[in-house]
């Protein structure tokens, strides 16, 4: 029977619905206009000439709201019983009501929320399943504020409501390490060092809800005076173990595997807002500021995700931009079924942060994210093997007039399959129960940041002390793997680090550029060029001047009469003021020379600095390459290596079903030598009384002869009696031949069984290899002699 193939990953894109909300209170007062209008009986909107379409279109006059949770959330609620992450994502403006959208406020709309709904939805299908399905769920909720993550359930750290600003939030204990965000060698983000609040109850996982809520950071603004200042993260984990022996049919279709895992997010975002119309200044400022910081490197991920063209081309896309983007990394573009509800207000002030919503909304809807169902590698073995056991179940039942002999082979080969499937569920639960005790263990060692990263199930059982290799080399095997996943953290952290140093530059030398920018430098030069040509212009007219009042001087000073010595005098004087205005035109023209010369500085040093931005730049676009490059690498090698770990453990569960075929087969060849031990016991005895009586007979005859020699007239009598005699002789040496064959026989398998005792240690032996995760030996004690072994015992057999 065929294991099932791995569940490849759907394409599908992002589903975006719009929720608008009524005109509130406020804006009535202030007379505001409805300007946004639904297309009836179509997912449209429209707001002045801008049409945009949706997957859905809540309020106002569209579907009505309460519809909104049936289209939109209880799909992924189902899907996360398939092994299916999800994420519900509520965008908009400051008080659009993406609070009261989710029901994450614990105020008004808690109950109609979609987060209280898919809550009940959820505890509704575990209900139906609980007899079949053990489940486990977690919850963990976390805000972003300020580009630092904050657990809302830490139980040691405290709510405050600080009075001076208005604002109410979690207050962390101080020392606490902060929360971390760590990518899996698998690529999966995860959180180190958030609770995760073990639940088992509706009443439960509610409180939890209710507890964050609380505890998130919220304050005043003039738009909203319960404002979200911080991004919230509510996510429920839902593990399924399916219980061993559930004959129900039905539970295929629901879950196939032994182990599912999948996560659902509901994220409320905080709202973009305008410092100006919400009134914010001081902390409240900052905070809008971080705000839209992190909802424009939301935007700047989903432009590049949403773009087509930049898709095939693989560019980058900038998830590392921000907390919240790295966060939300498998909810957009990644391995999760998404929904975005893009909340707006209808108010007629709002229109320009409502266009820009629905522009978001809609750039939102070409992004296609691969969801993959969350397998265990251990449970499509698992799965395999129940596969088998039904279809024997079905065979028996099938064969219900069967022969007994028949049936109990049948339910020998039944109870066997079972008692191999509970080994492989212990096995699982063991290996599951070290993984849990290596996450912890690594919380608490916390080395770096980027360093701890979530083992798989088949490292676990690798890394676990129970497996420790038994030679120097298979240790190897582990350590390079380590050392391979360590050097690659480290590389991208470097790079990382060294794309941000480059990044840090970039802006620097770019706002240095700033400084040169904002002057033509041909229309200065030629501004300064024409100043100083009239600066000549009026030095000549002034020098002309000069000279023909010192002409004009001379000229008097030969006539000097009284009215000649005042003209002369008023020349002189004219002329001194001539002479200081050349004098000042002179320094204007020198002073204009130097500002042509500096500015000539200055271009030169725009082109340098000009020159150093072209030359960061392409560092940066080779270290961003170099980044992806290396990543894909490592990928490719983590994506072998693991194939080689999952051949290894399929490998490894190929020869724990042989090994048990081994054994059941060894014990059916146990009873059948026992069998023949006993056929030939009866068949010796039976050879030493043929012996007693061919000696008897033989006697017999003797005596014949001596009858015949002796008594020479009943010779027909003698004769018939040696007739007999004969037919009692070949009888009798037949039986001797038959023991002797029974005999041969019993040796044979004698030596069959000590075989298959040999080769059963052997297999012991490269199953221990397996179980390493470790590609067994193929020479002496390898496969090969498994393989030999096989076919002798099916030459044997049949
Ligand atoms: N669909 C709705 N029906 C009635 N009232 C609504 C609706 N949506 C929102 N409101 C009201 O609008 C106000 C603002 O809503 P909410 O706090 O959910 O906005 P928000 O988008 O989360 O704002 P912020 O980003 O500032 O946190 C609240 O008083 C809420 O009760």
């Amino acid at each position: 029977m065929e294991s099932p193939p791995p569940t490849p990953a759907e394409d599908c894109c992002v589903k975006v619905a719009v929720h608008i909300r009524p005109l509130l209170g406020d804006e009535k007062l202030q007379a505001c206009k409805d300007v946004v209008s639904v297309v009836p009986n179509k997912p449209q909107v429209q707001l002045g000439t801008h049409s945009f379409t949706f997957d859905h279109v809540y309020g106002s006059t569209g579907t009505p709201s309460s519809s909104m949770f049936e289209d939109c959330v209880a799909p992924l609620v189902d899907g996360l019983f398939q092994g299916y992450n999800a994420t519900v994502l509520a965008y908009g403006q400051t008080g659009s009501g993406k609070t009261y959208t989710m029901g994450s406020g614990c105020k008004d709309g808690s109950q109609t929320g979609l987060i209280p709904q898919a809550m009940n939805a959820l505890f509704n299908k575990i209900e139906t399943l609980k007899d079949q399905i053990q489940f486990q769920l977690h919850v963990s909720f976390i805000e972003i504020l300020k580009e630092e993550v904050r657990d809302l359930l830490d139980p040691n750290s405290s709510n405050k409501s600080d009075t001076a600003n208005g604002q109410t939030g979690k207050v962390n204990i101080p020392g606490k390490p902060p929360i971390q965000i760590r990518e899996t060698s698998n690529g999966v983000i995860t959180l180190a060092g958030s609770t995760e609040c073990s639940v088992q109850s509706l009443k439960e996982m509610a409180d939890c809800l209710e507890h964050g809520s609380l505890s998130r950071a919220t304050g005043s603004t003039n738009m909203n005076n319960q404002s979200s200042r911080s991004h919230a993260i509510f996510t429920i984990t839902v593990e399924q173990i399916r219980k061993p022996n559930t004959g129900d049919a039905n539970l295929n279709e629901t879950m196939g595997d032994e182990y599912l895992c999948a996560k659902l997010h509901l994220v409320d975002l905080a709202g973009s807002e305008r410092a100006k119309r919400t009134g914010s200044d001081g902390m409240r400022f900052k905070e809008g500021v971080h705000i839209n910081k992190g909802l424009l490197a939301l935007g700047n991920v989903i432009s590049a995700l949403g773009d087509e063209k930049k898709r095939k081309e693989g560019a980058h896309v900038p998830y590392r931009d921000s907390k919240l983007t790295r966060l939300l990394q498998d909810s957009l573009g990644g391995n999760s079924r998404t929904v975005m509800i893009a909340c707006v207000s209808p108010a007629d002030i709002n229109a320009e942060e409502t266009l820009n919503t629905l522009k978001y909304a809609n750039r939102a809807r070409n992004i296609q994210n691969k969801p993959v169902v969350n397998r265990d590698p251990m449970s499509s073995e698992m799965l395999k093997m129940r596969q088998q056991l039904e279809c024997l179940q079905a065979e028996l039942c099938a064969r219900g007039g069967g022969s007994p002999g028949e049936l109990q082979v049948l339910r020998e080969k039944i109870a066997w399959l079972e008692a191999t499937n509970q080994d492989l569920c212990r096995e699982l639960h063991v290996y599951r129960s070290r993984g849990i005790a290596i996450d912890h263990s690594e919380m608490d060692t916390k080395v770096d940041d980027s360093f701890c990263e979530e083992p798989d199930v088949l490292k676990r059982s690798m890394d676990s002390s129970d497996y420790q290799m038994s030679e120097g080399g298979d240790s190897g095997v582990i350590d390079e793997e380590a050392a391979k996943e360590w050097e690659h953290t480290l590389l991208q952290d470097s790079m990382d680090k060294e794309l941000h140093e480059l990044n840090k530059r970039l802006e620097q030398k770019e706002s240095e550029m700033k400084l040169f920018g904002g002057f033509d430098t041909m229309t200065l030069k030629q501004h300064f060029g024409k100043k100083i040509m009239e600066l000549e212009d009026e030095k000549r007219a002034v020098q002309k001047e000069r000279d023909r009042l010192q002409a004009e001087i001379q000229n008097l000073s030969a006539t000097s009469d009284g009215q000649t010595q005042k003209l002369q005098d008023l020349h002189s004087h004219k002329l001194k003021s001539l002479e200081s205005q050349i004098q000042d035109l002179k320094k204007k023209k020198d002073s204009q020379v130097q500002i042509m010369k500096q500015k000539q500085k200055s271009d030169e040093e725009a082109k340098k600095l000009q020159d150093e931005i072209q030359f960061i730049k392409a560092q940066k676009v080779q270290l961003q390459h170099k980044i992806k490059q290396e990543a894909e690498q490592f990928r490719q090698w983590k994506a072998s290596r693991e194939k080689e770990l999952l051949q290894a453990c399929i490998y490894y569960c190929h020869l724990k079903k042989e090994g048990r075929k081994n054994e059941y087969e060894r014990h059916k060849l146990q009873a059948l030598n026992q069998r023949q031990k006993m056929v030939l016991q009866r068949k010796t005895e039976e050879a030493a009384m043929a012996t007693k009586r061919l000696k008897e007979l033989l006697e017999a005859r003797k005596s014949n002869r001596d009858n015949t020699v002796t008594s020479n007239g009943n010779g027909a009598n003698v004769q018939s009696n040696e007739k007999s005699l004969q037919r009692w002789l070949d009888h009798e040496v037949e039986v001797m031949v038959n023991v002797h064959e029974v005999r041969h026989e019993y040796e044979k398998q004698s030596q069959v069984r000590a075989a298959l005792a040999e080769e059963l240690a052997v297999l012991r032996q490269v199953e221990e290899f397996a179980s390493k995760g470790v590609s067994p030996p193929r020479g002496k004690n390898g496969f090969s002699r498994c393989k030999q072994f096989y076919f002798n015992l099916f030459y044997i057999l049949f």
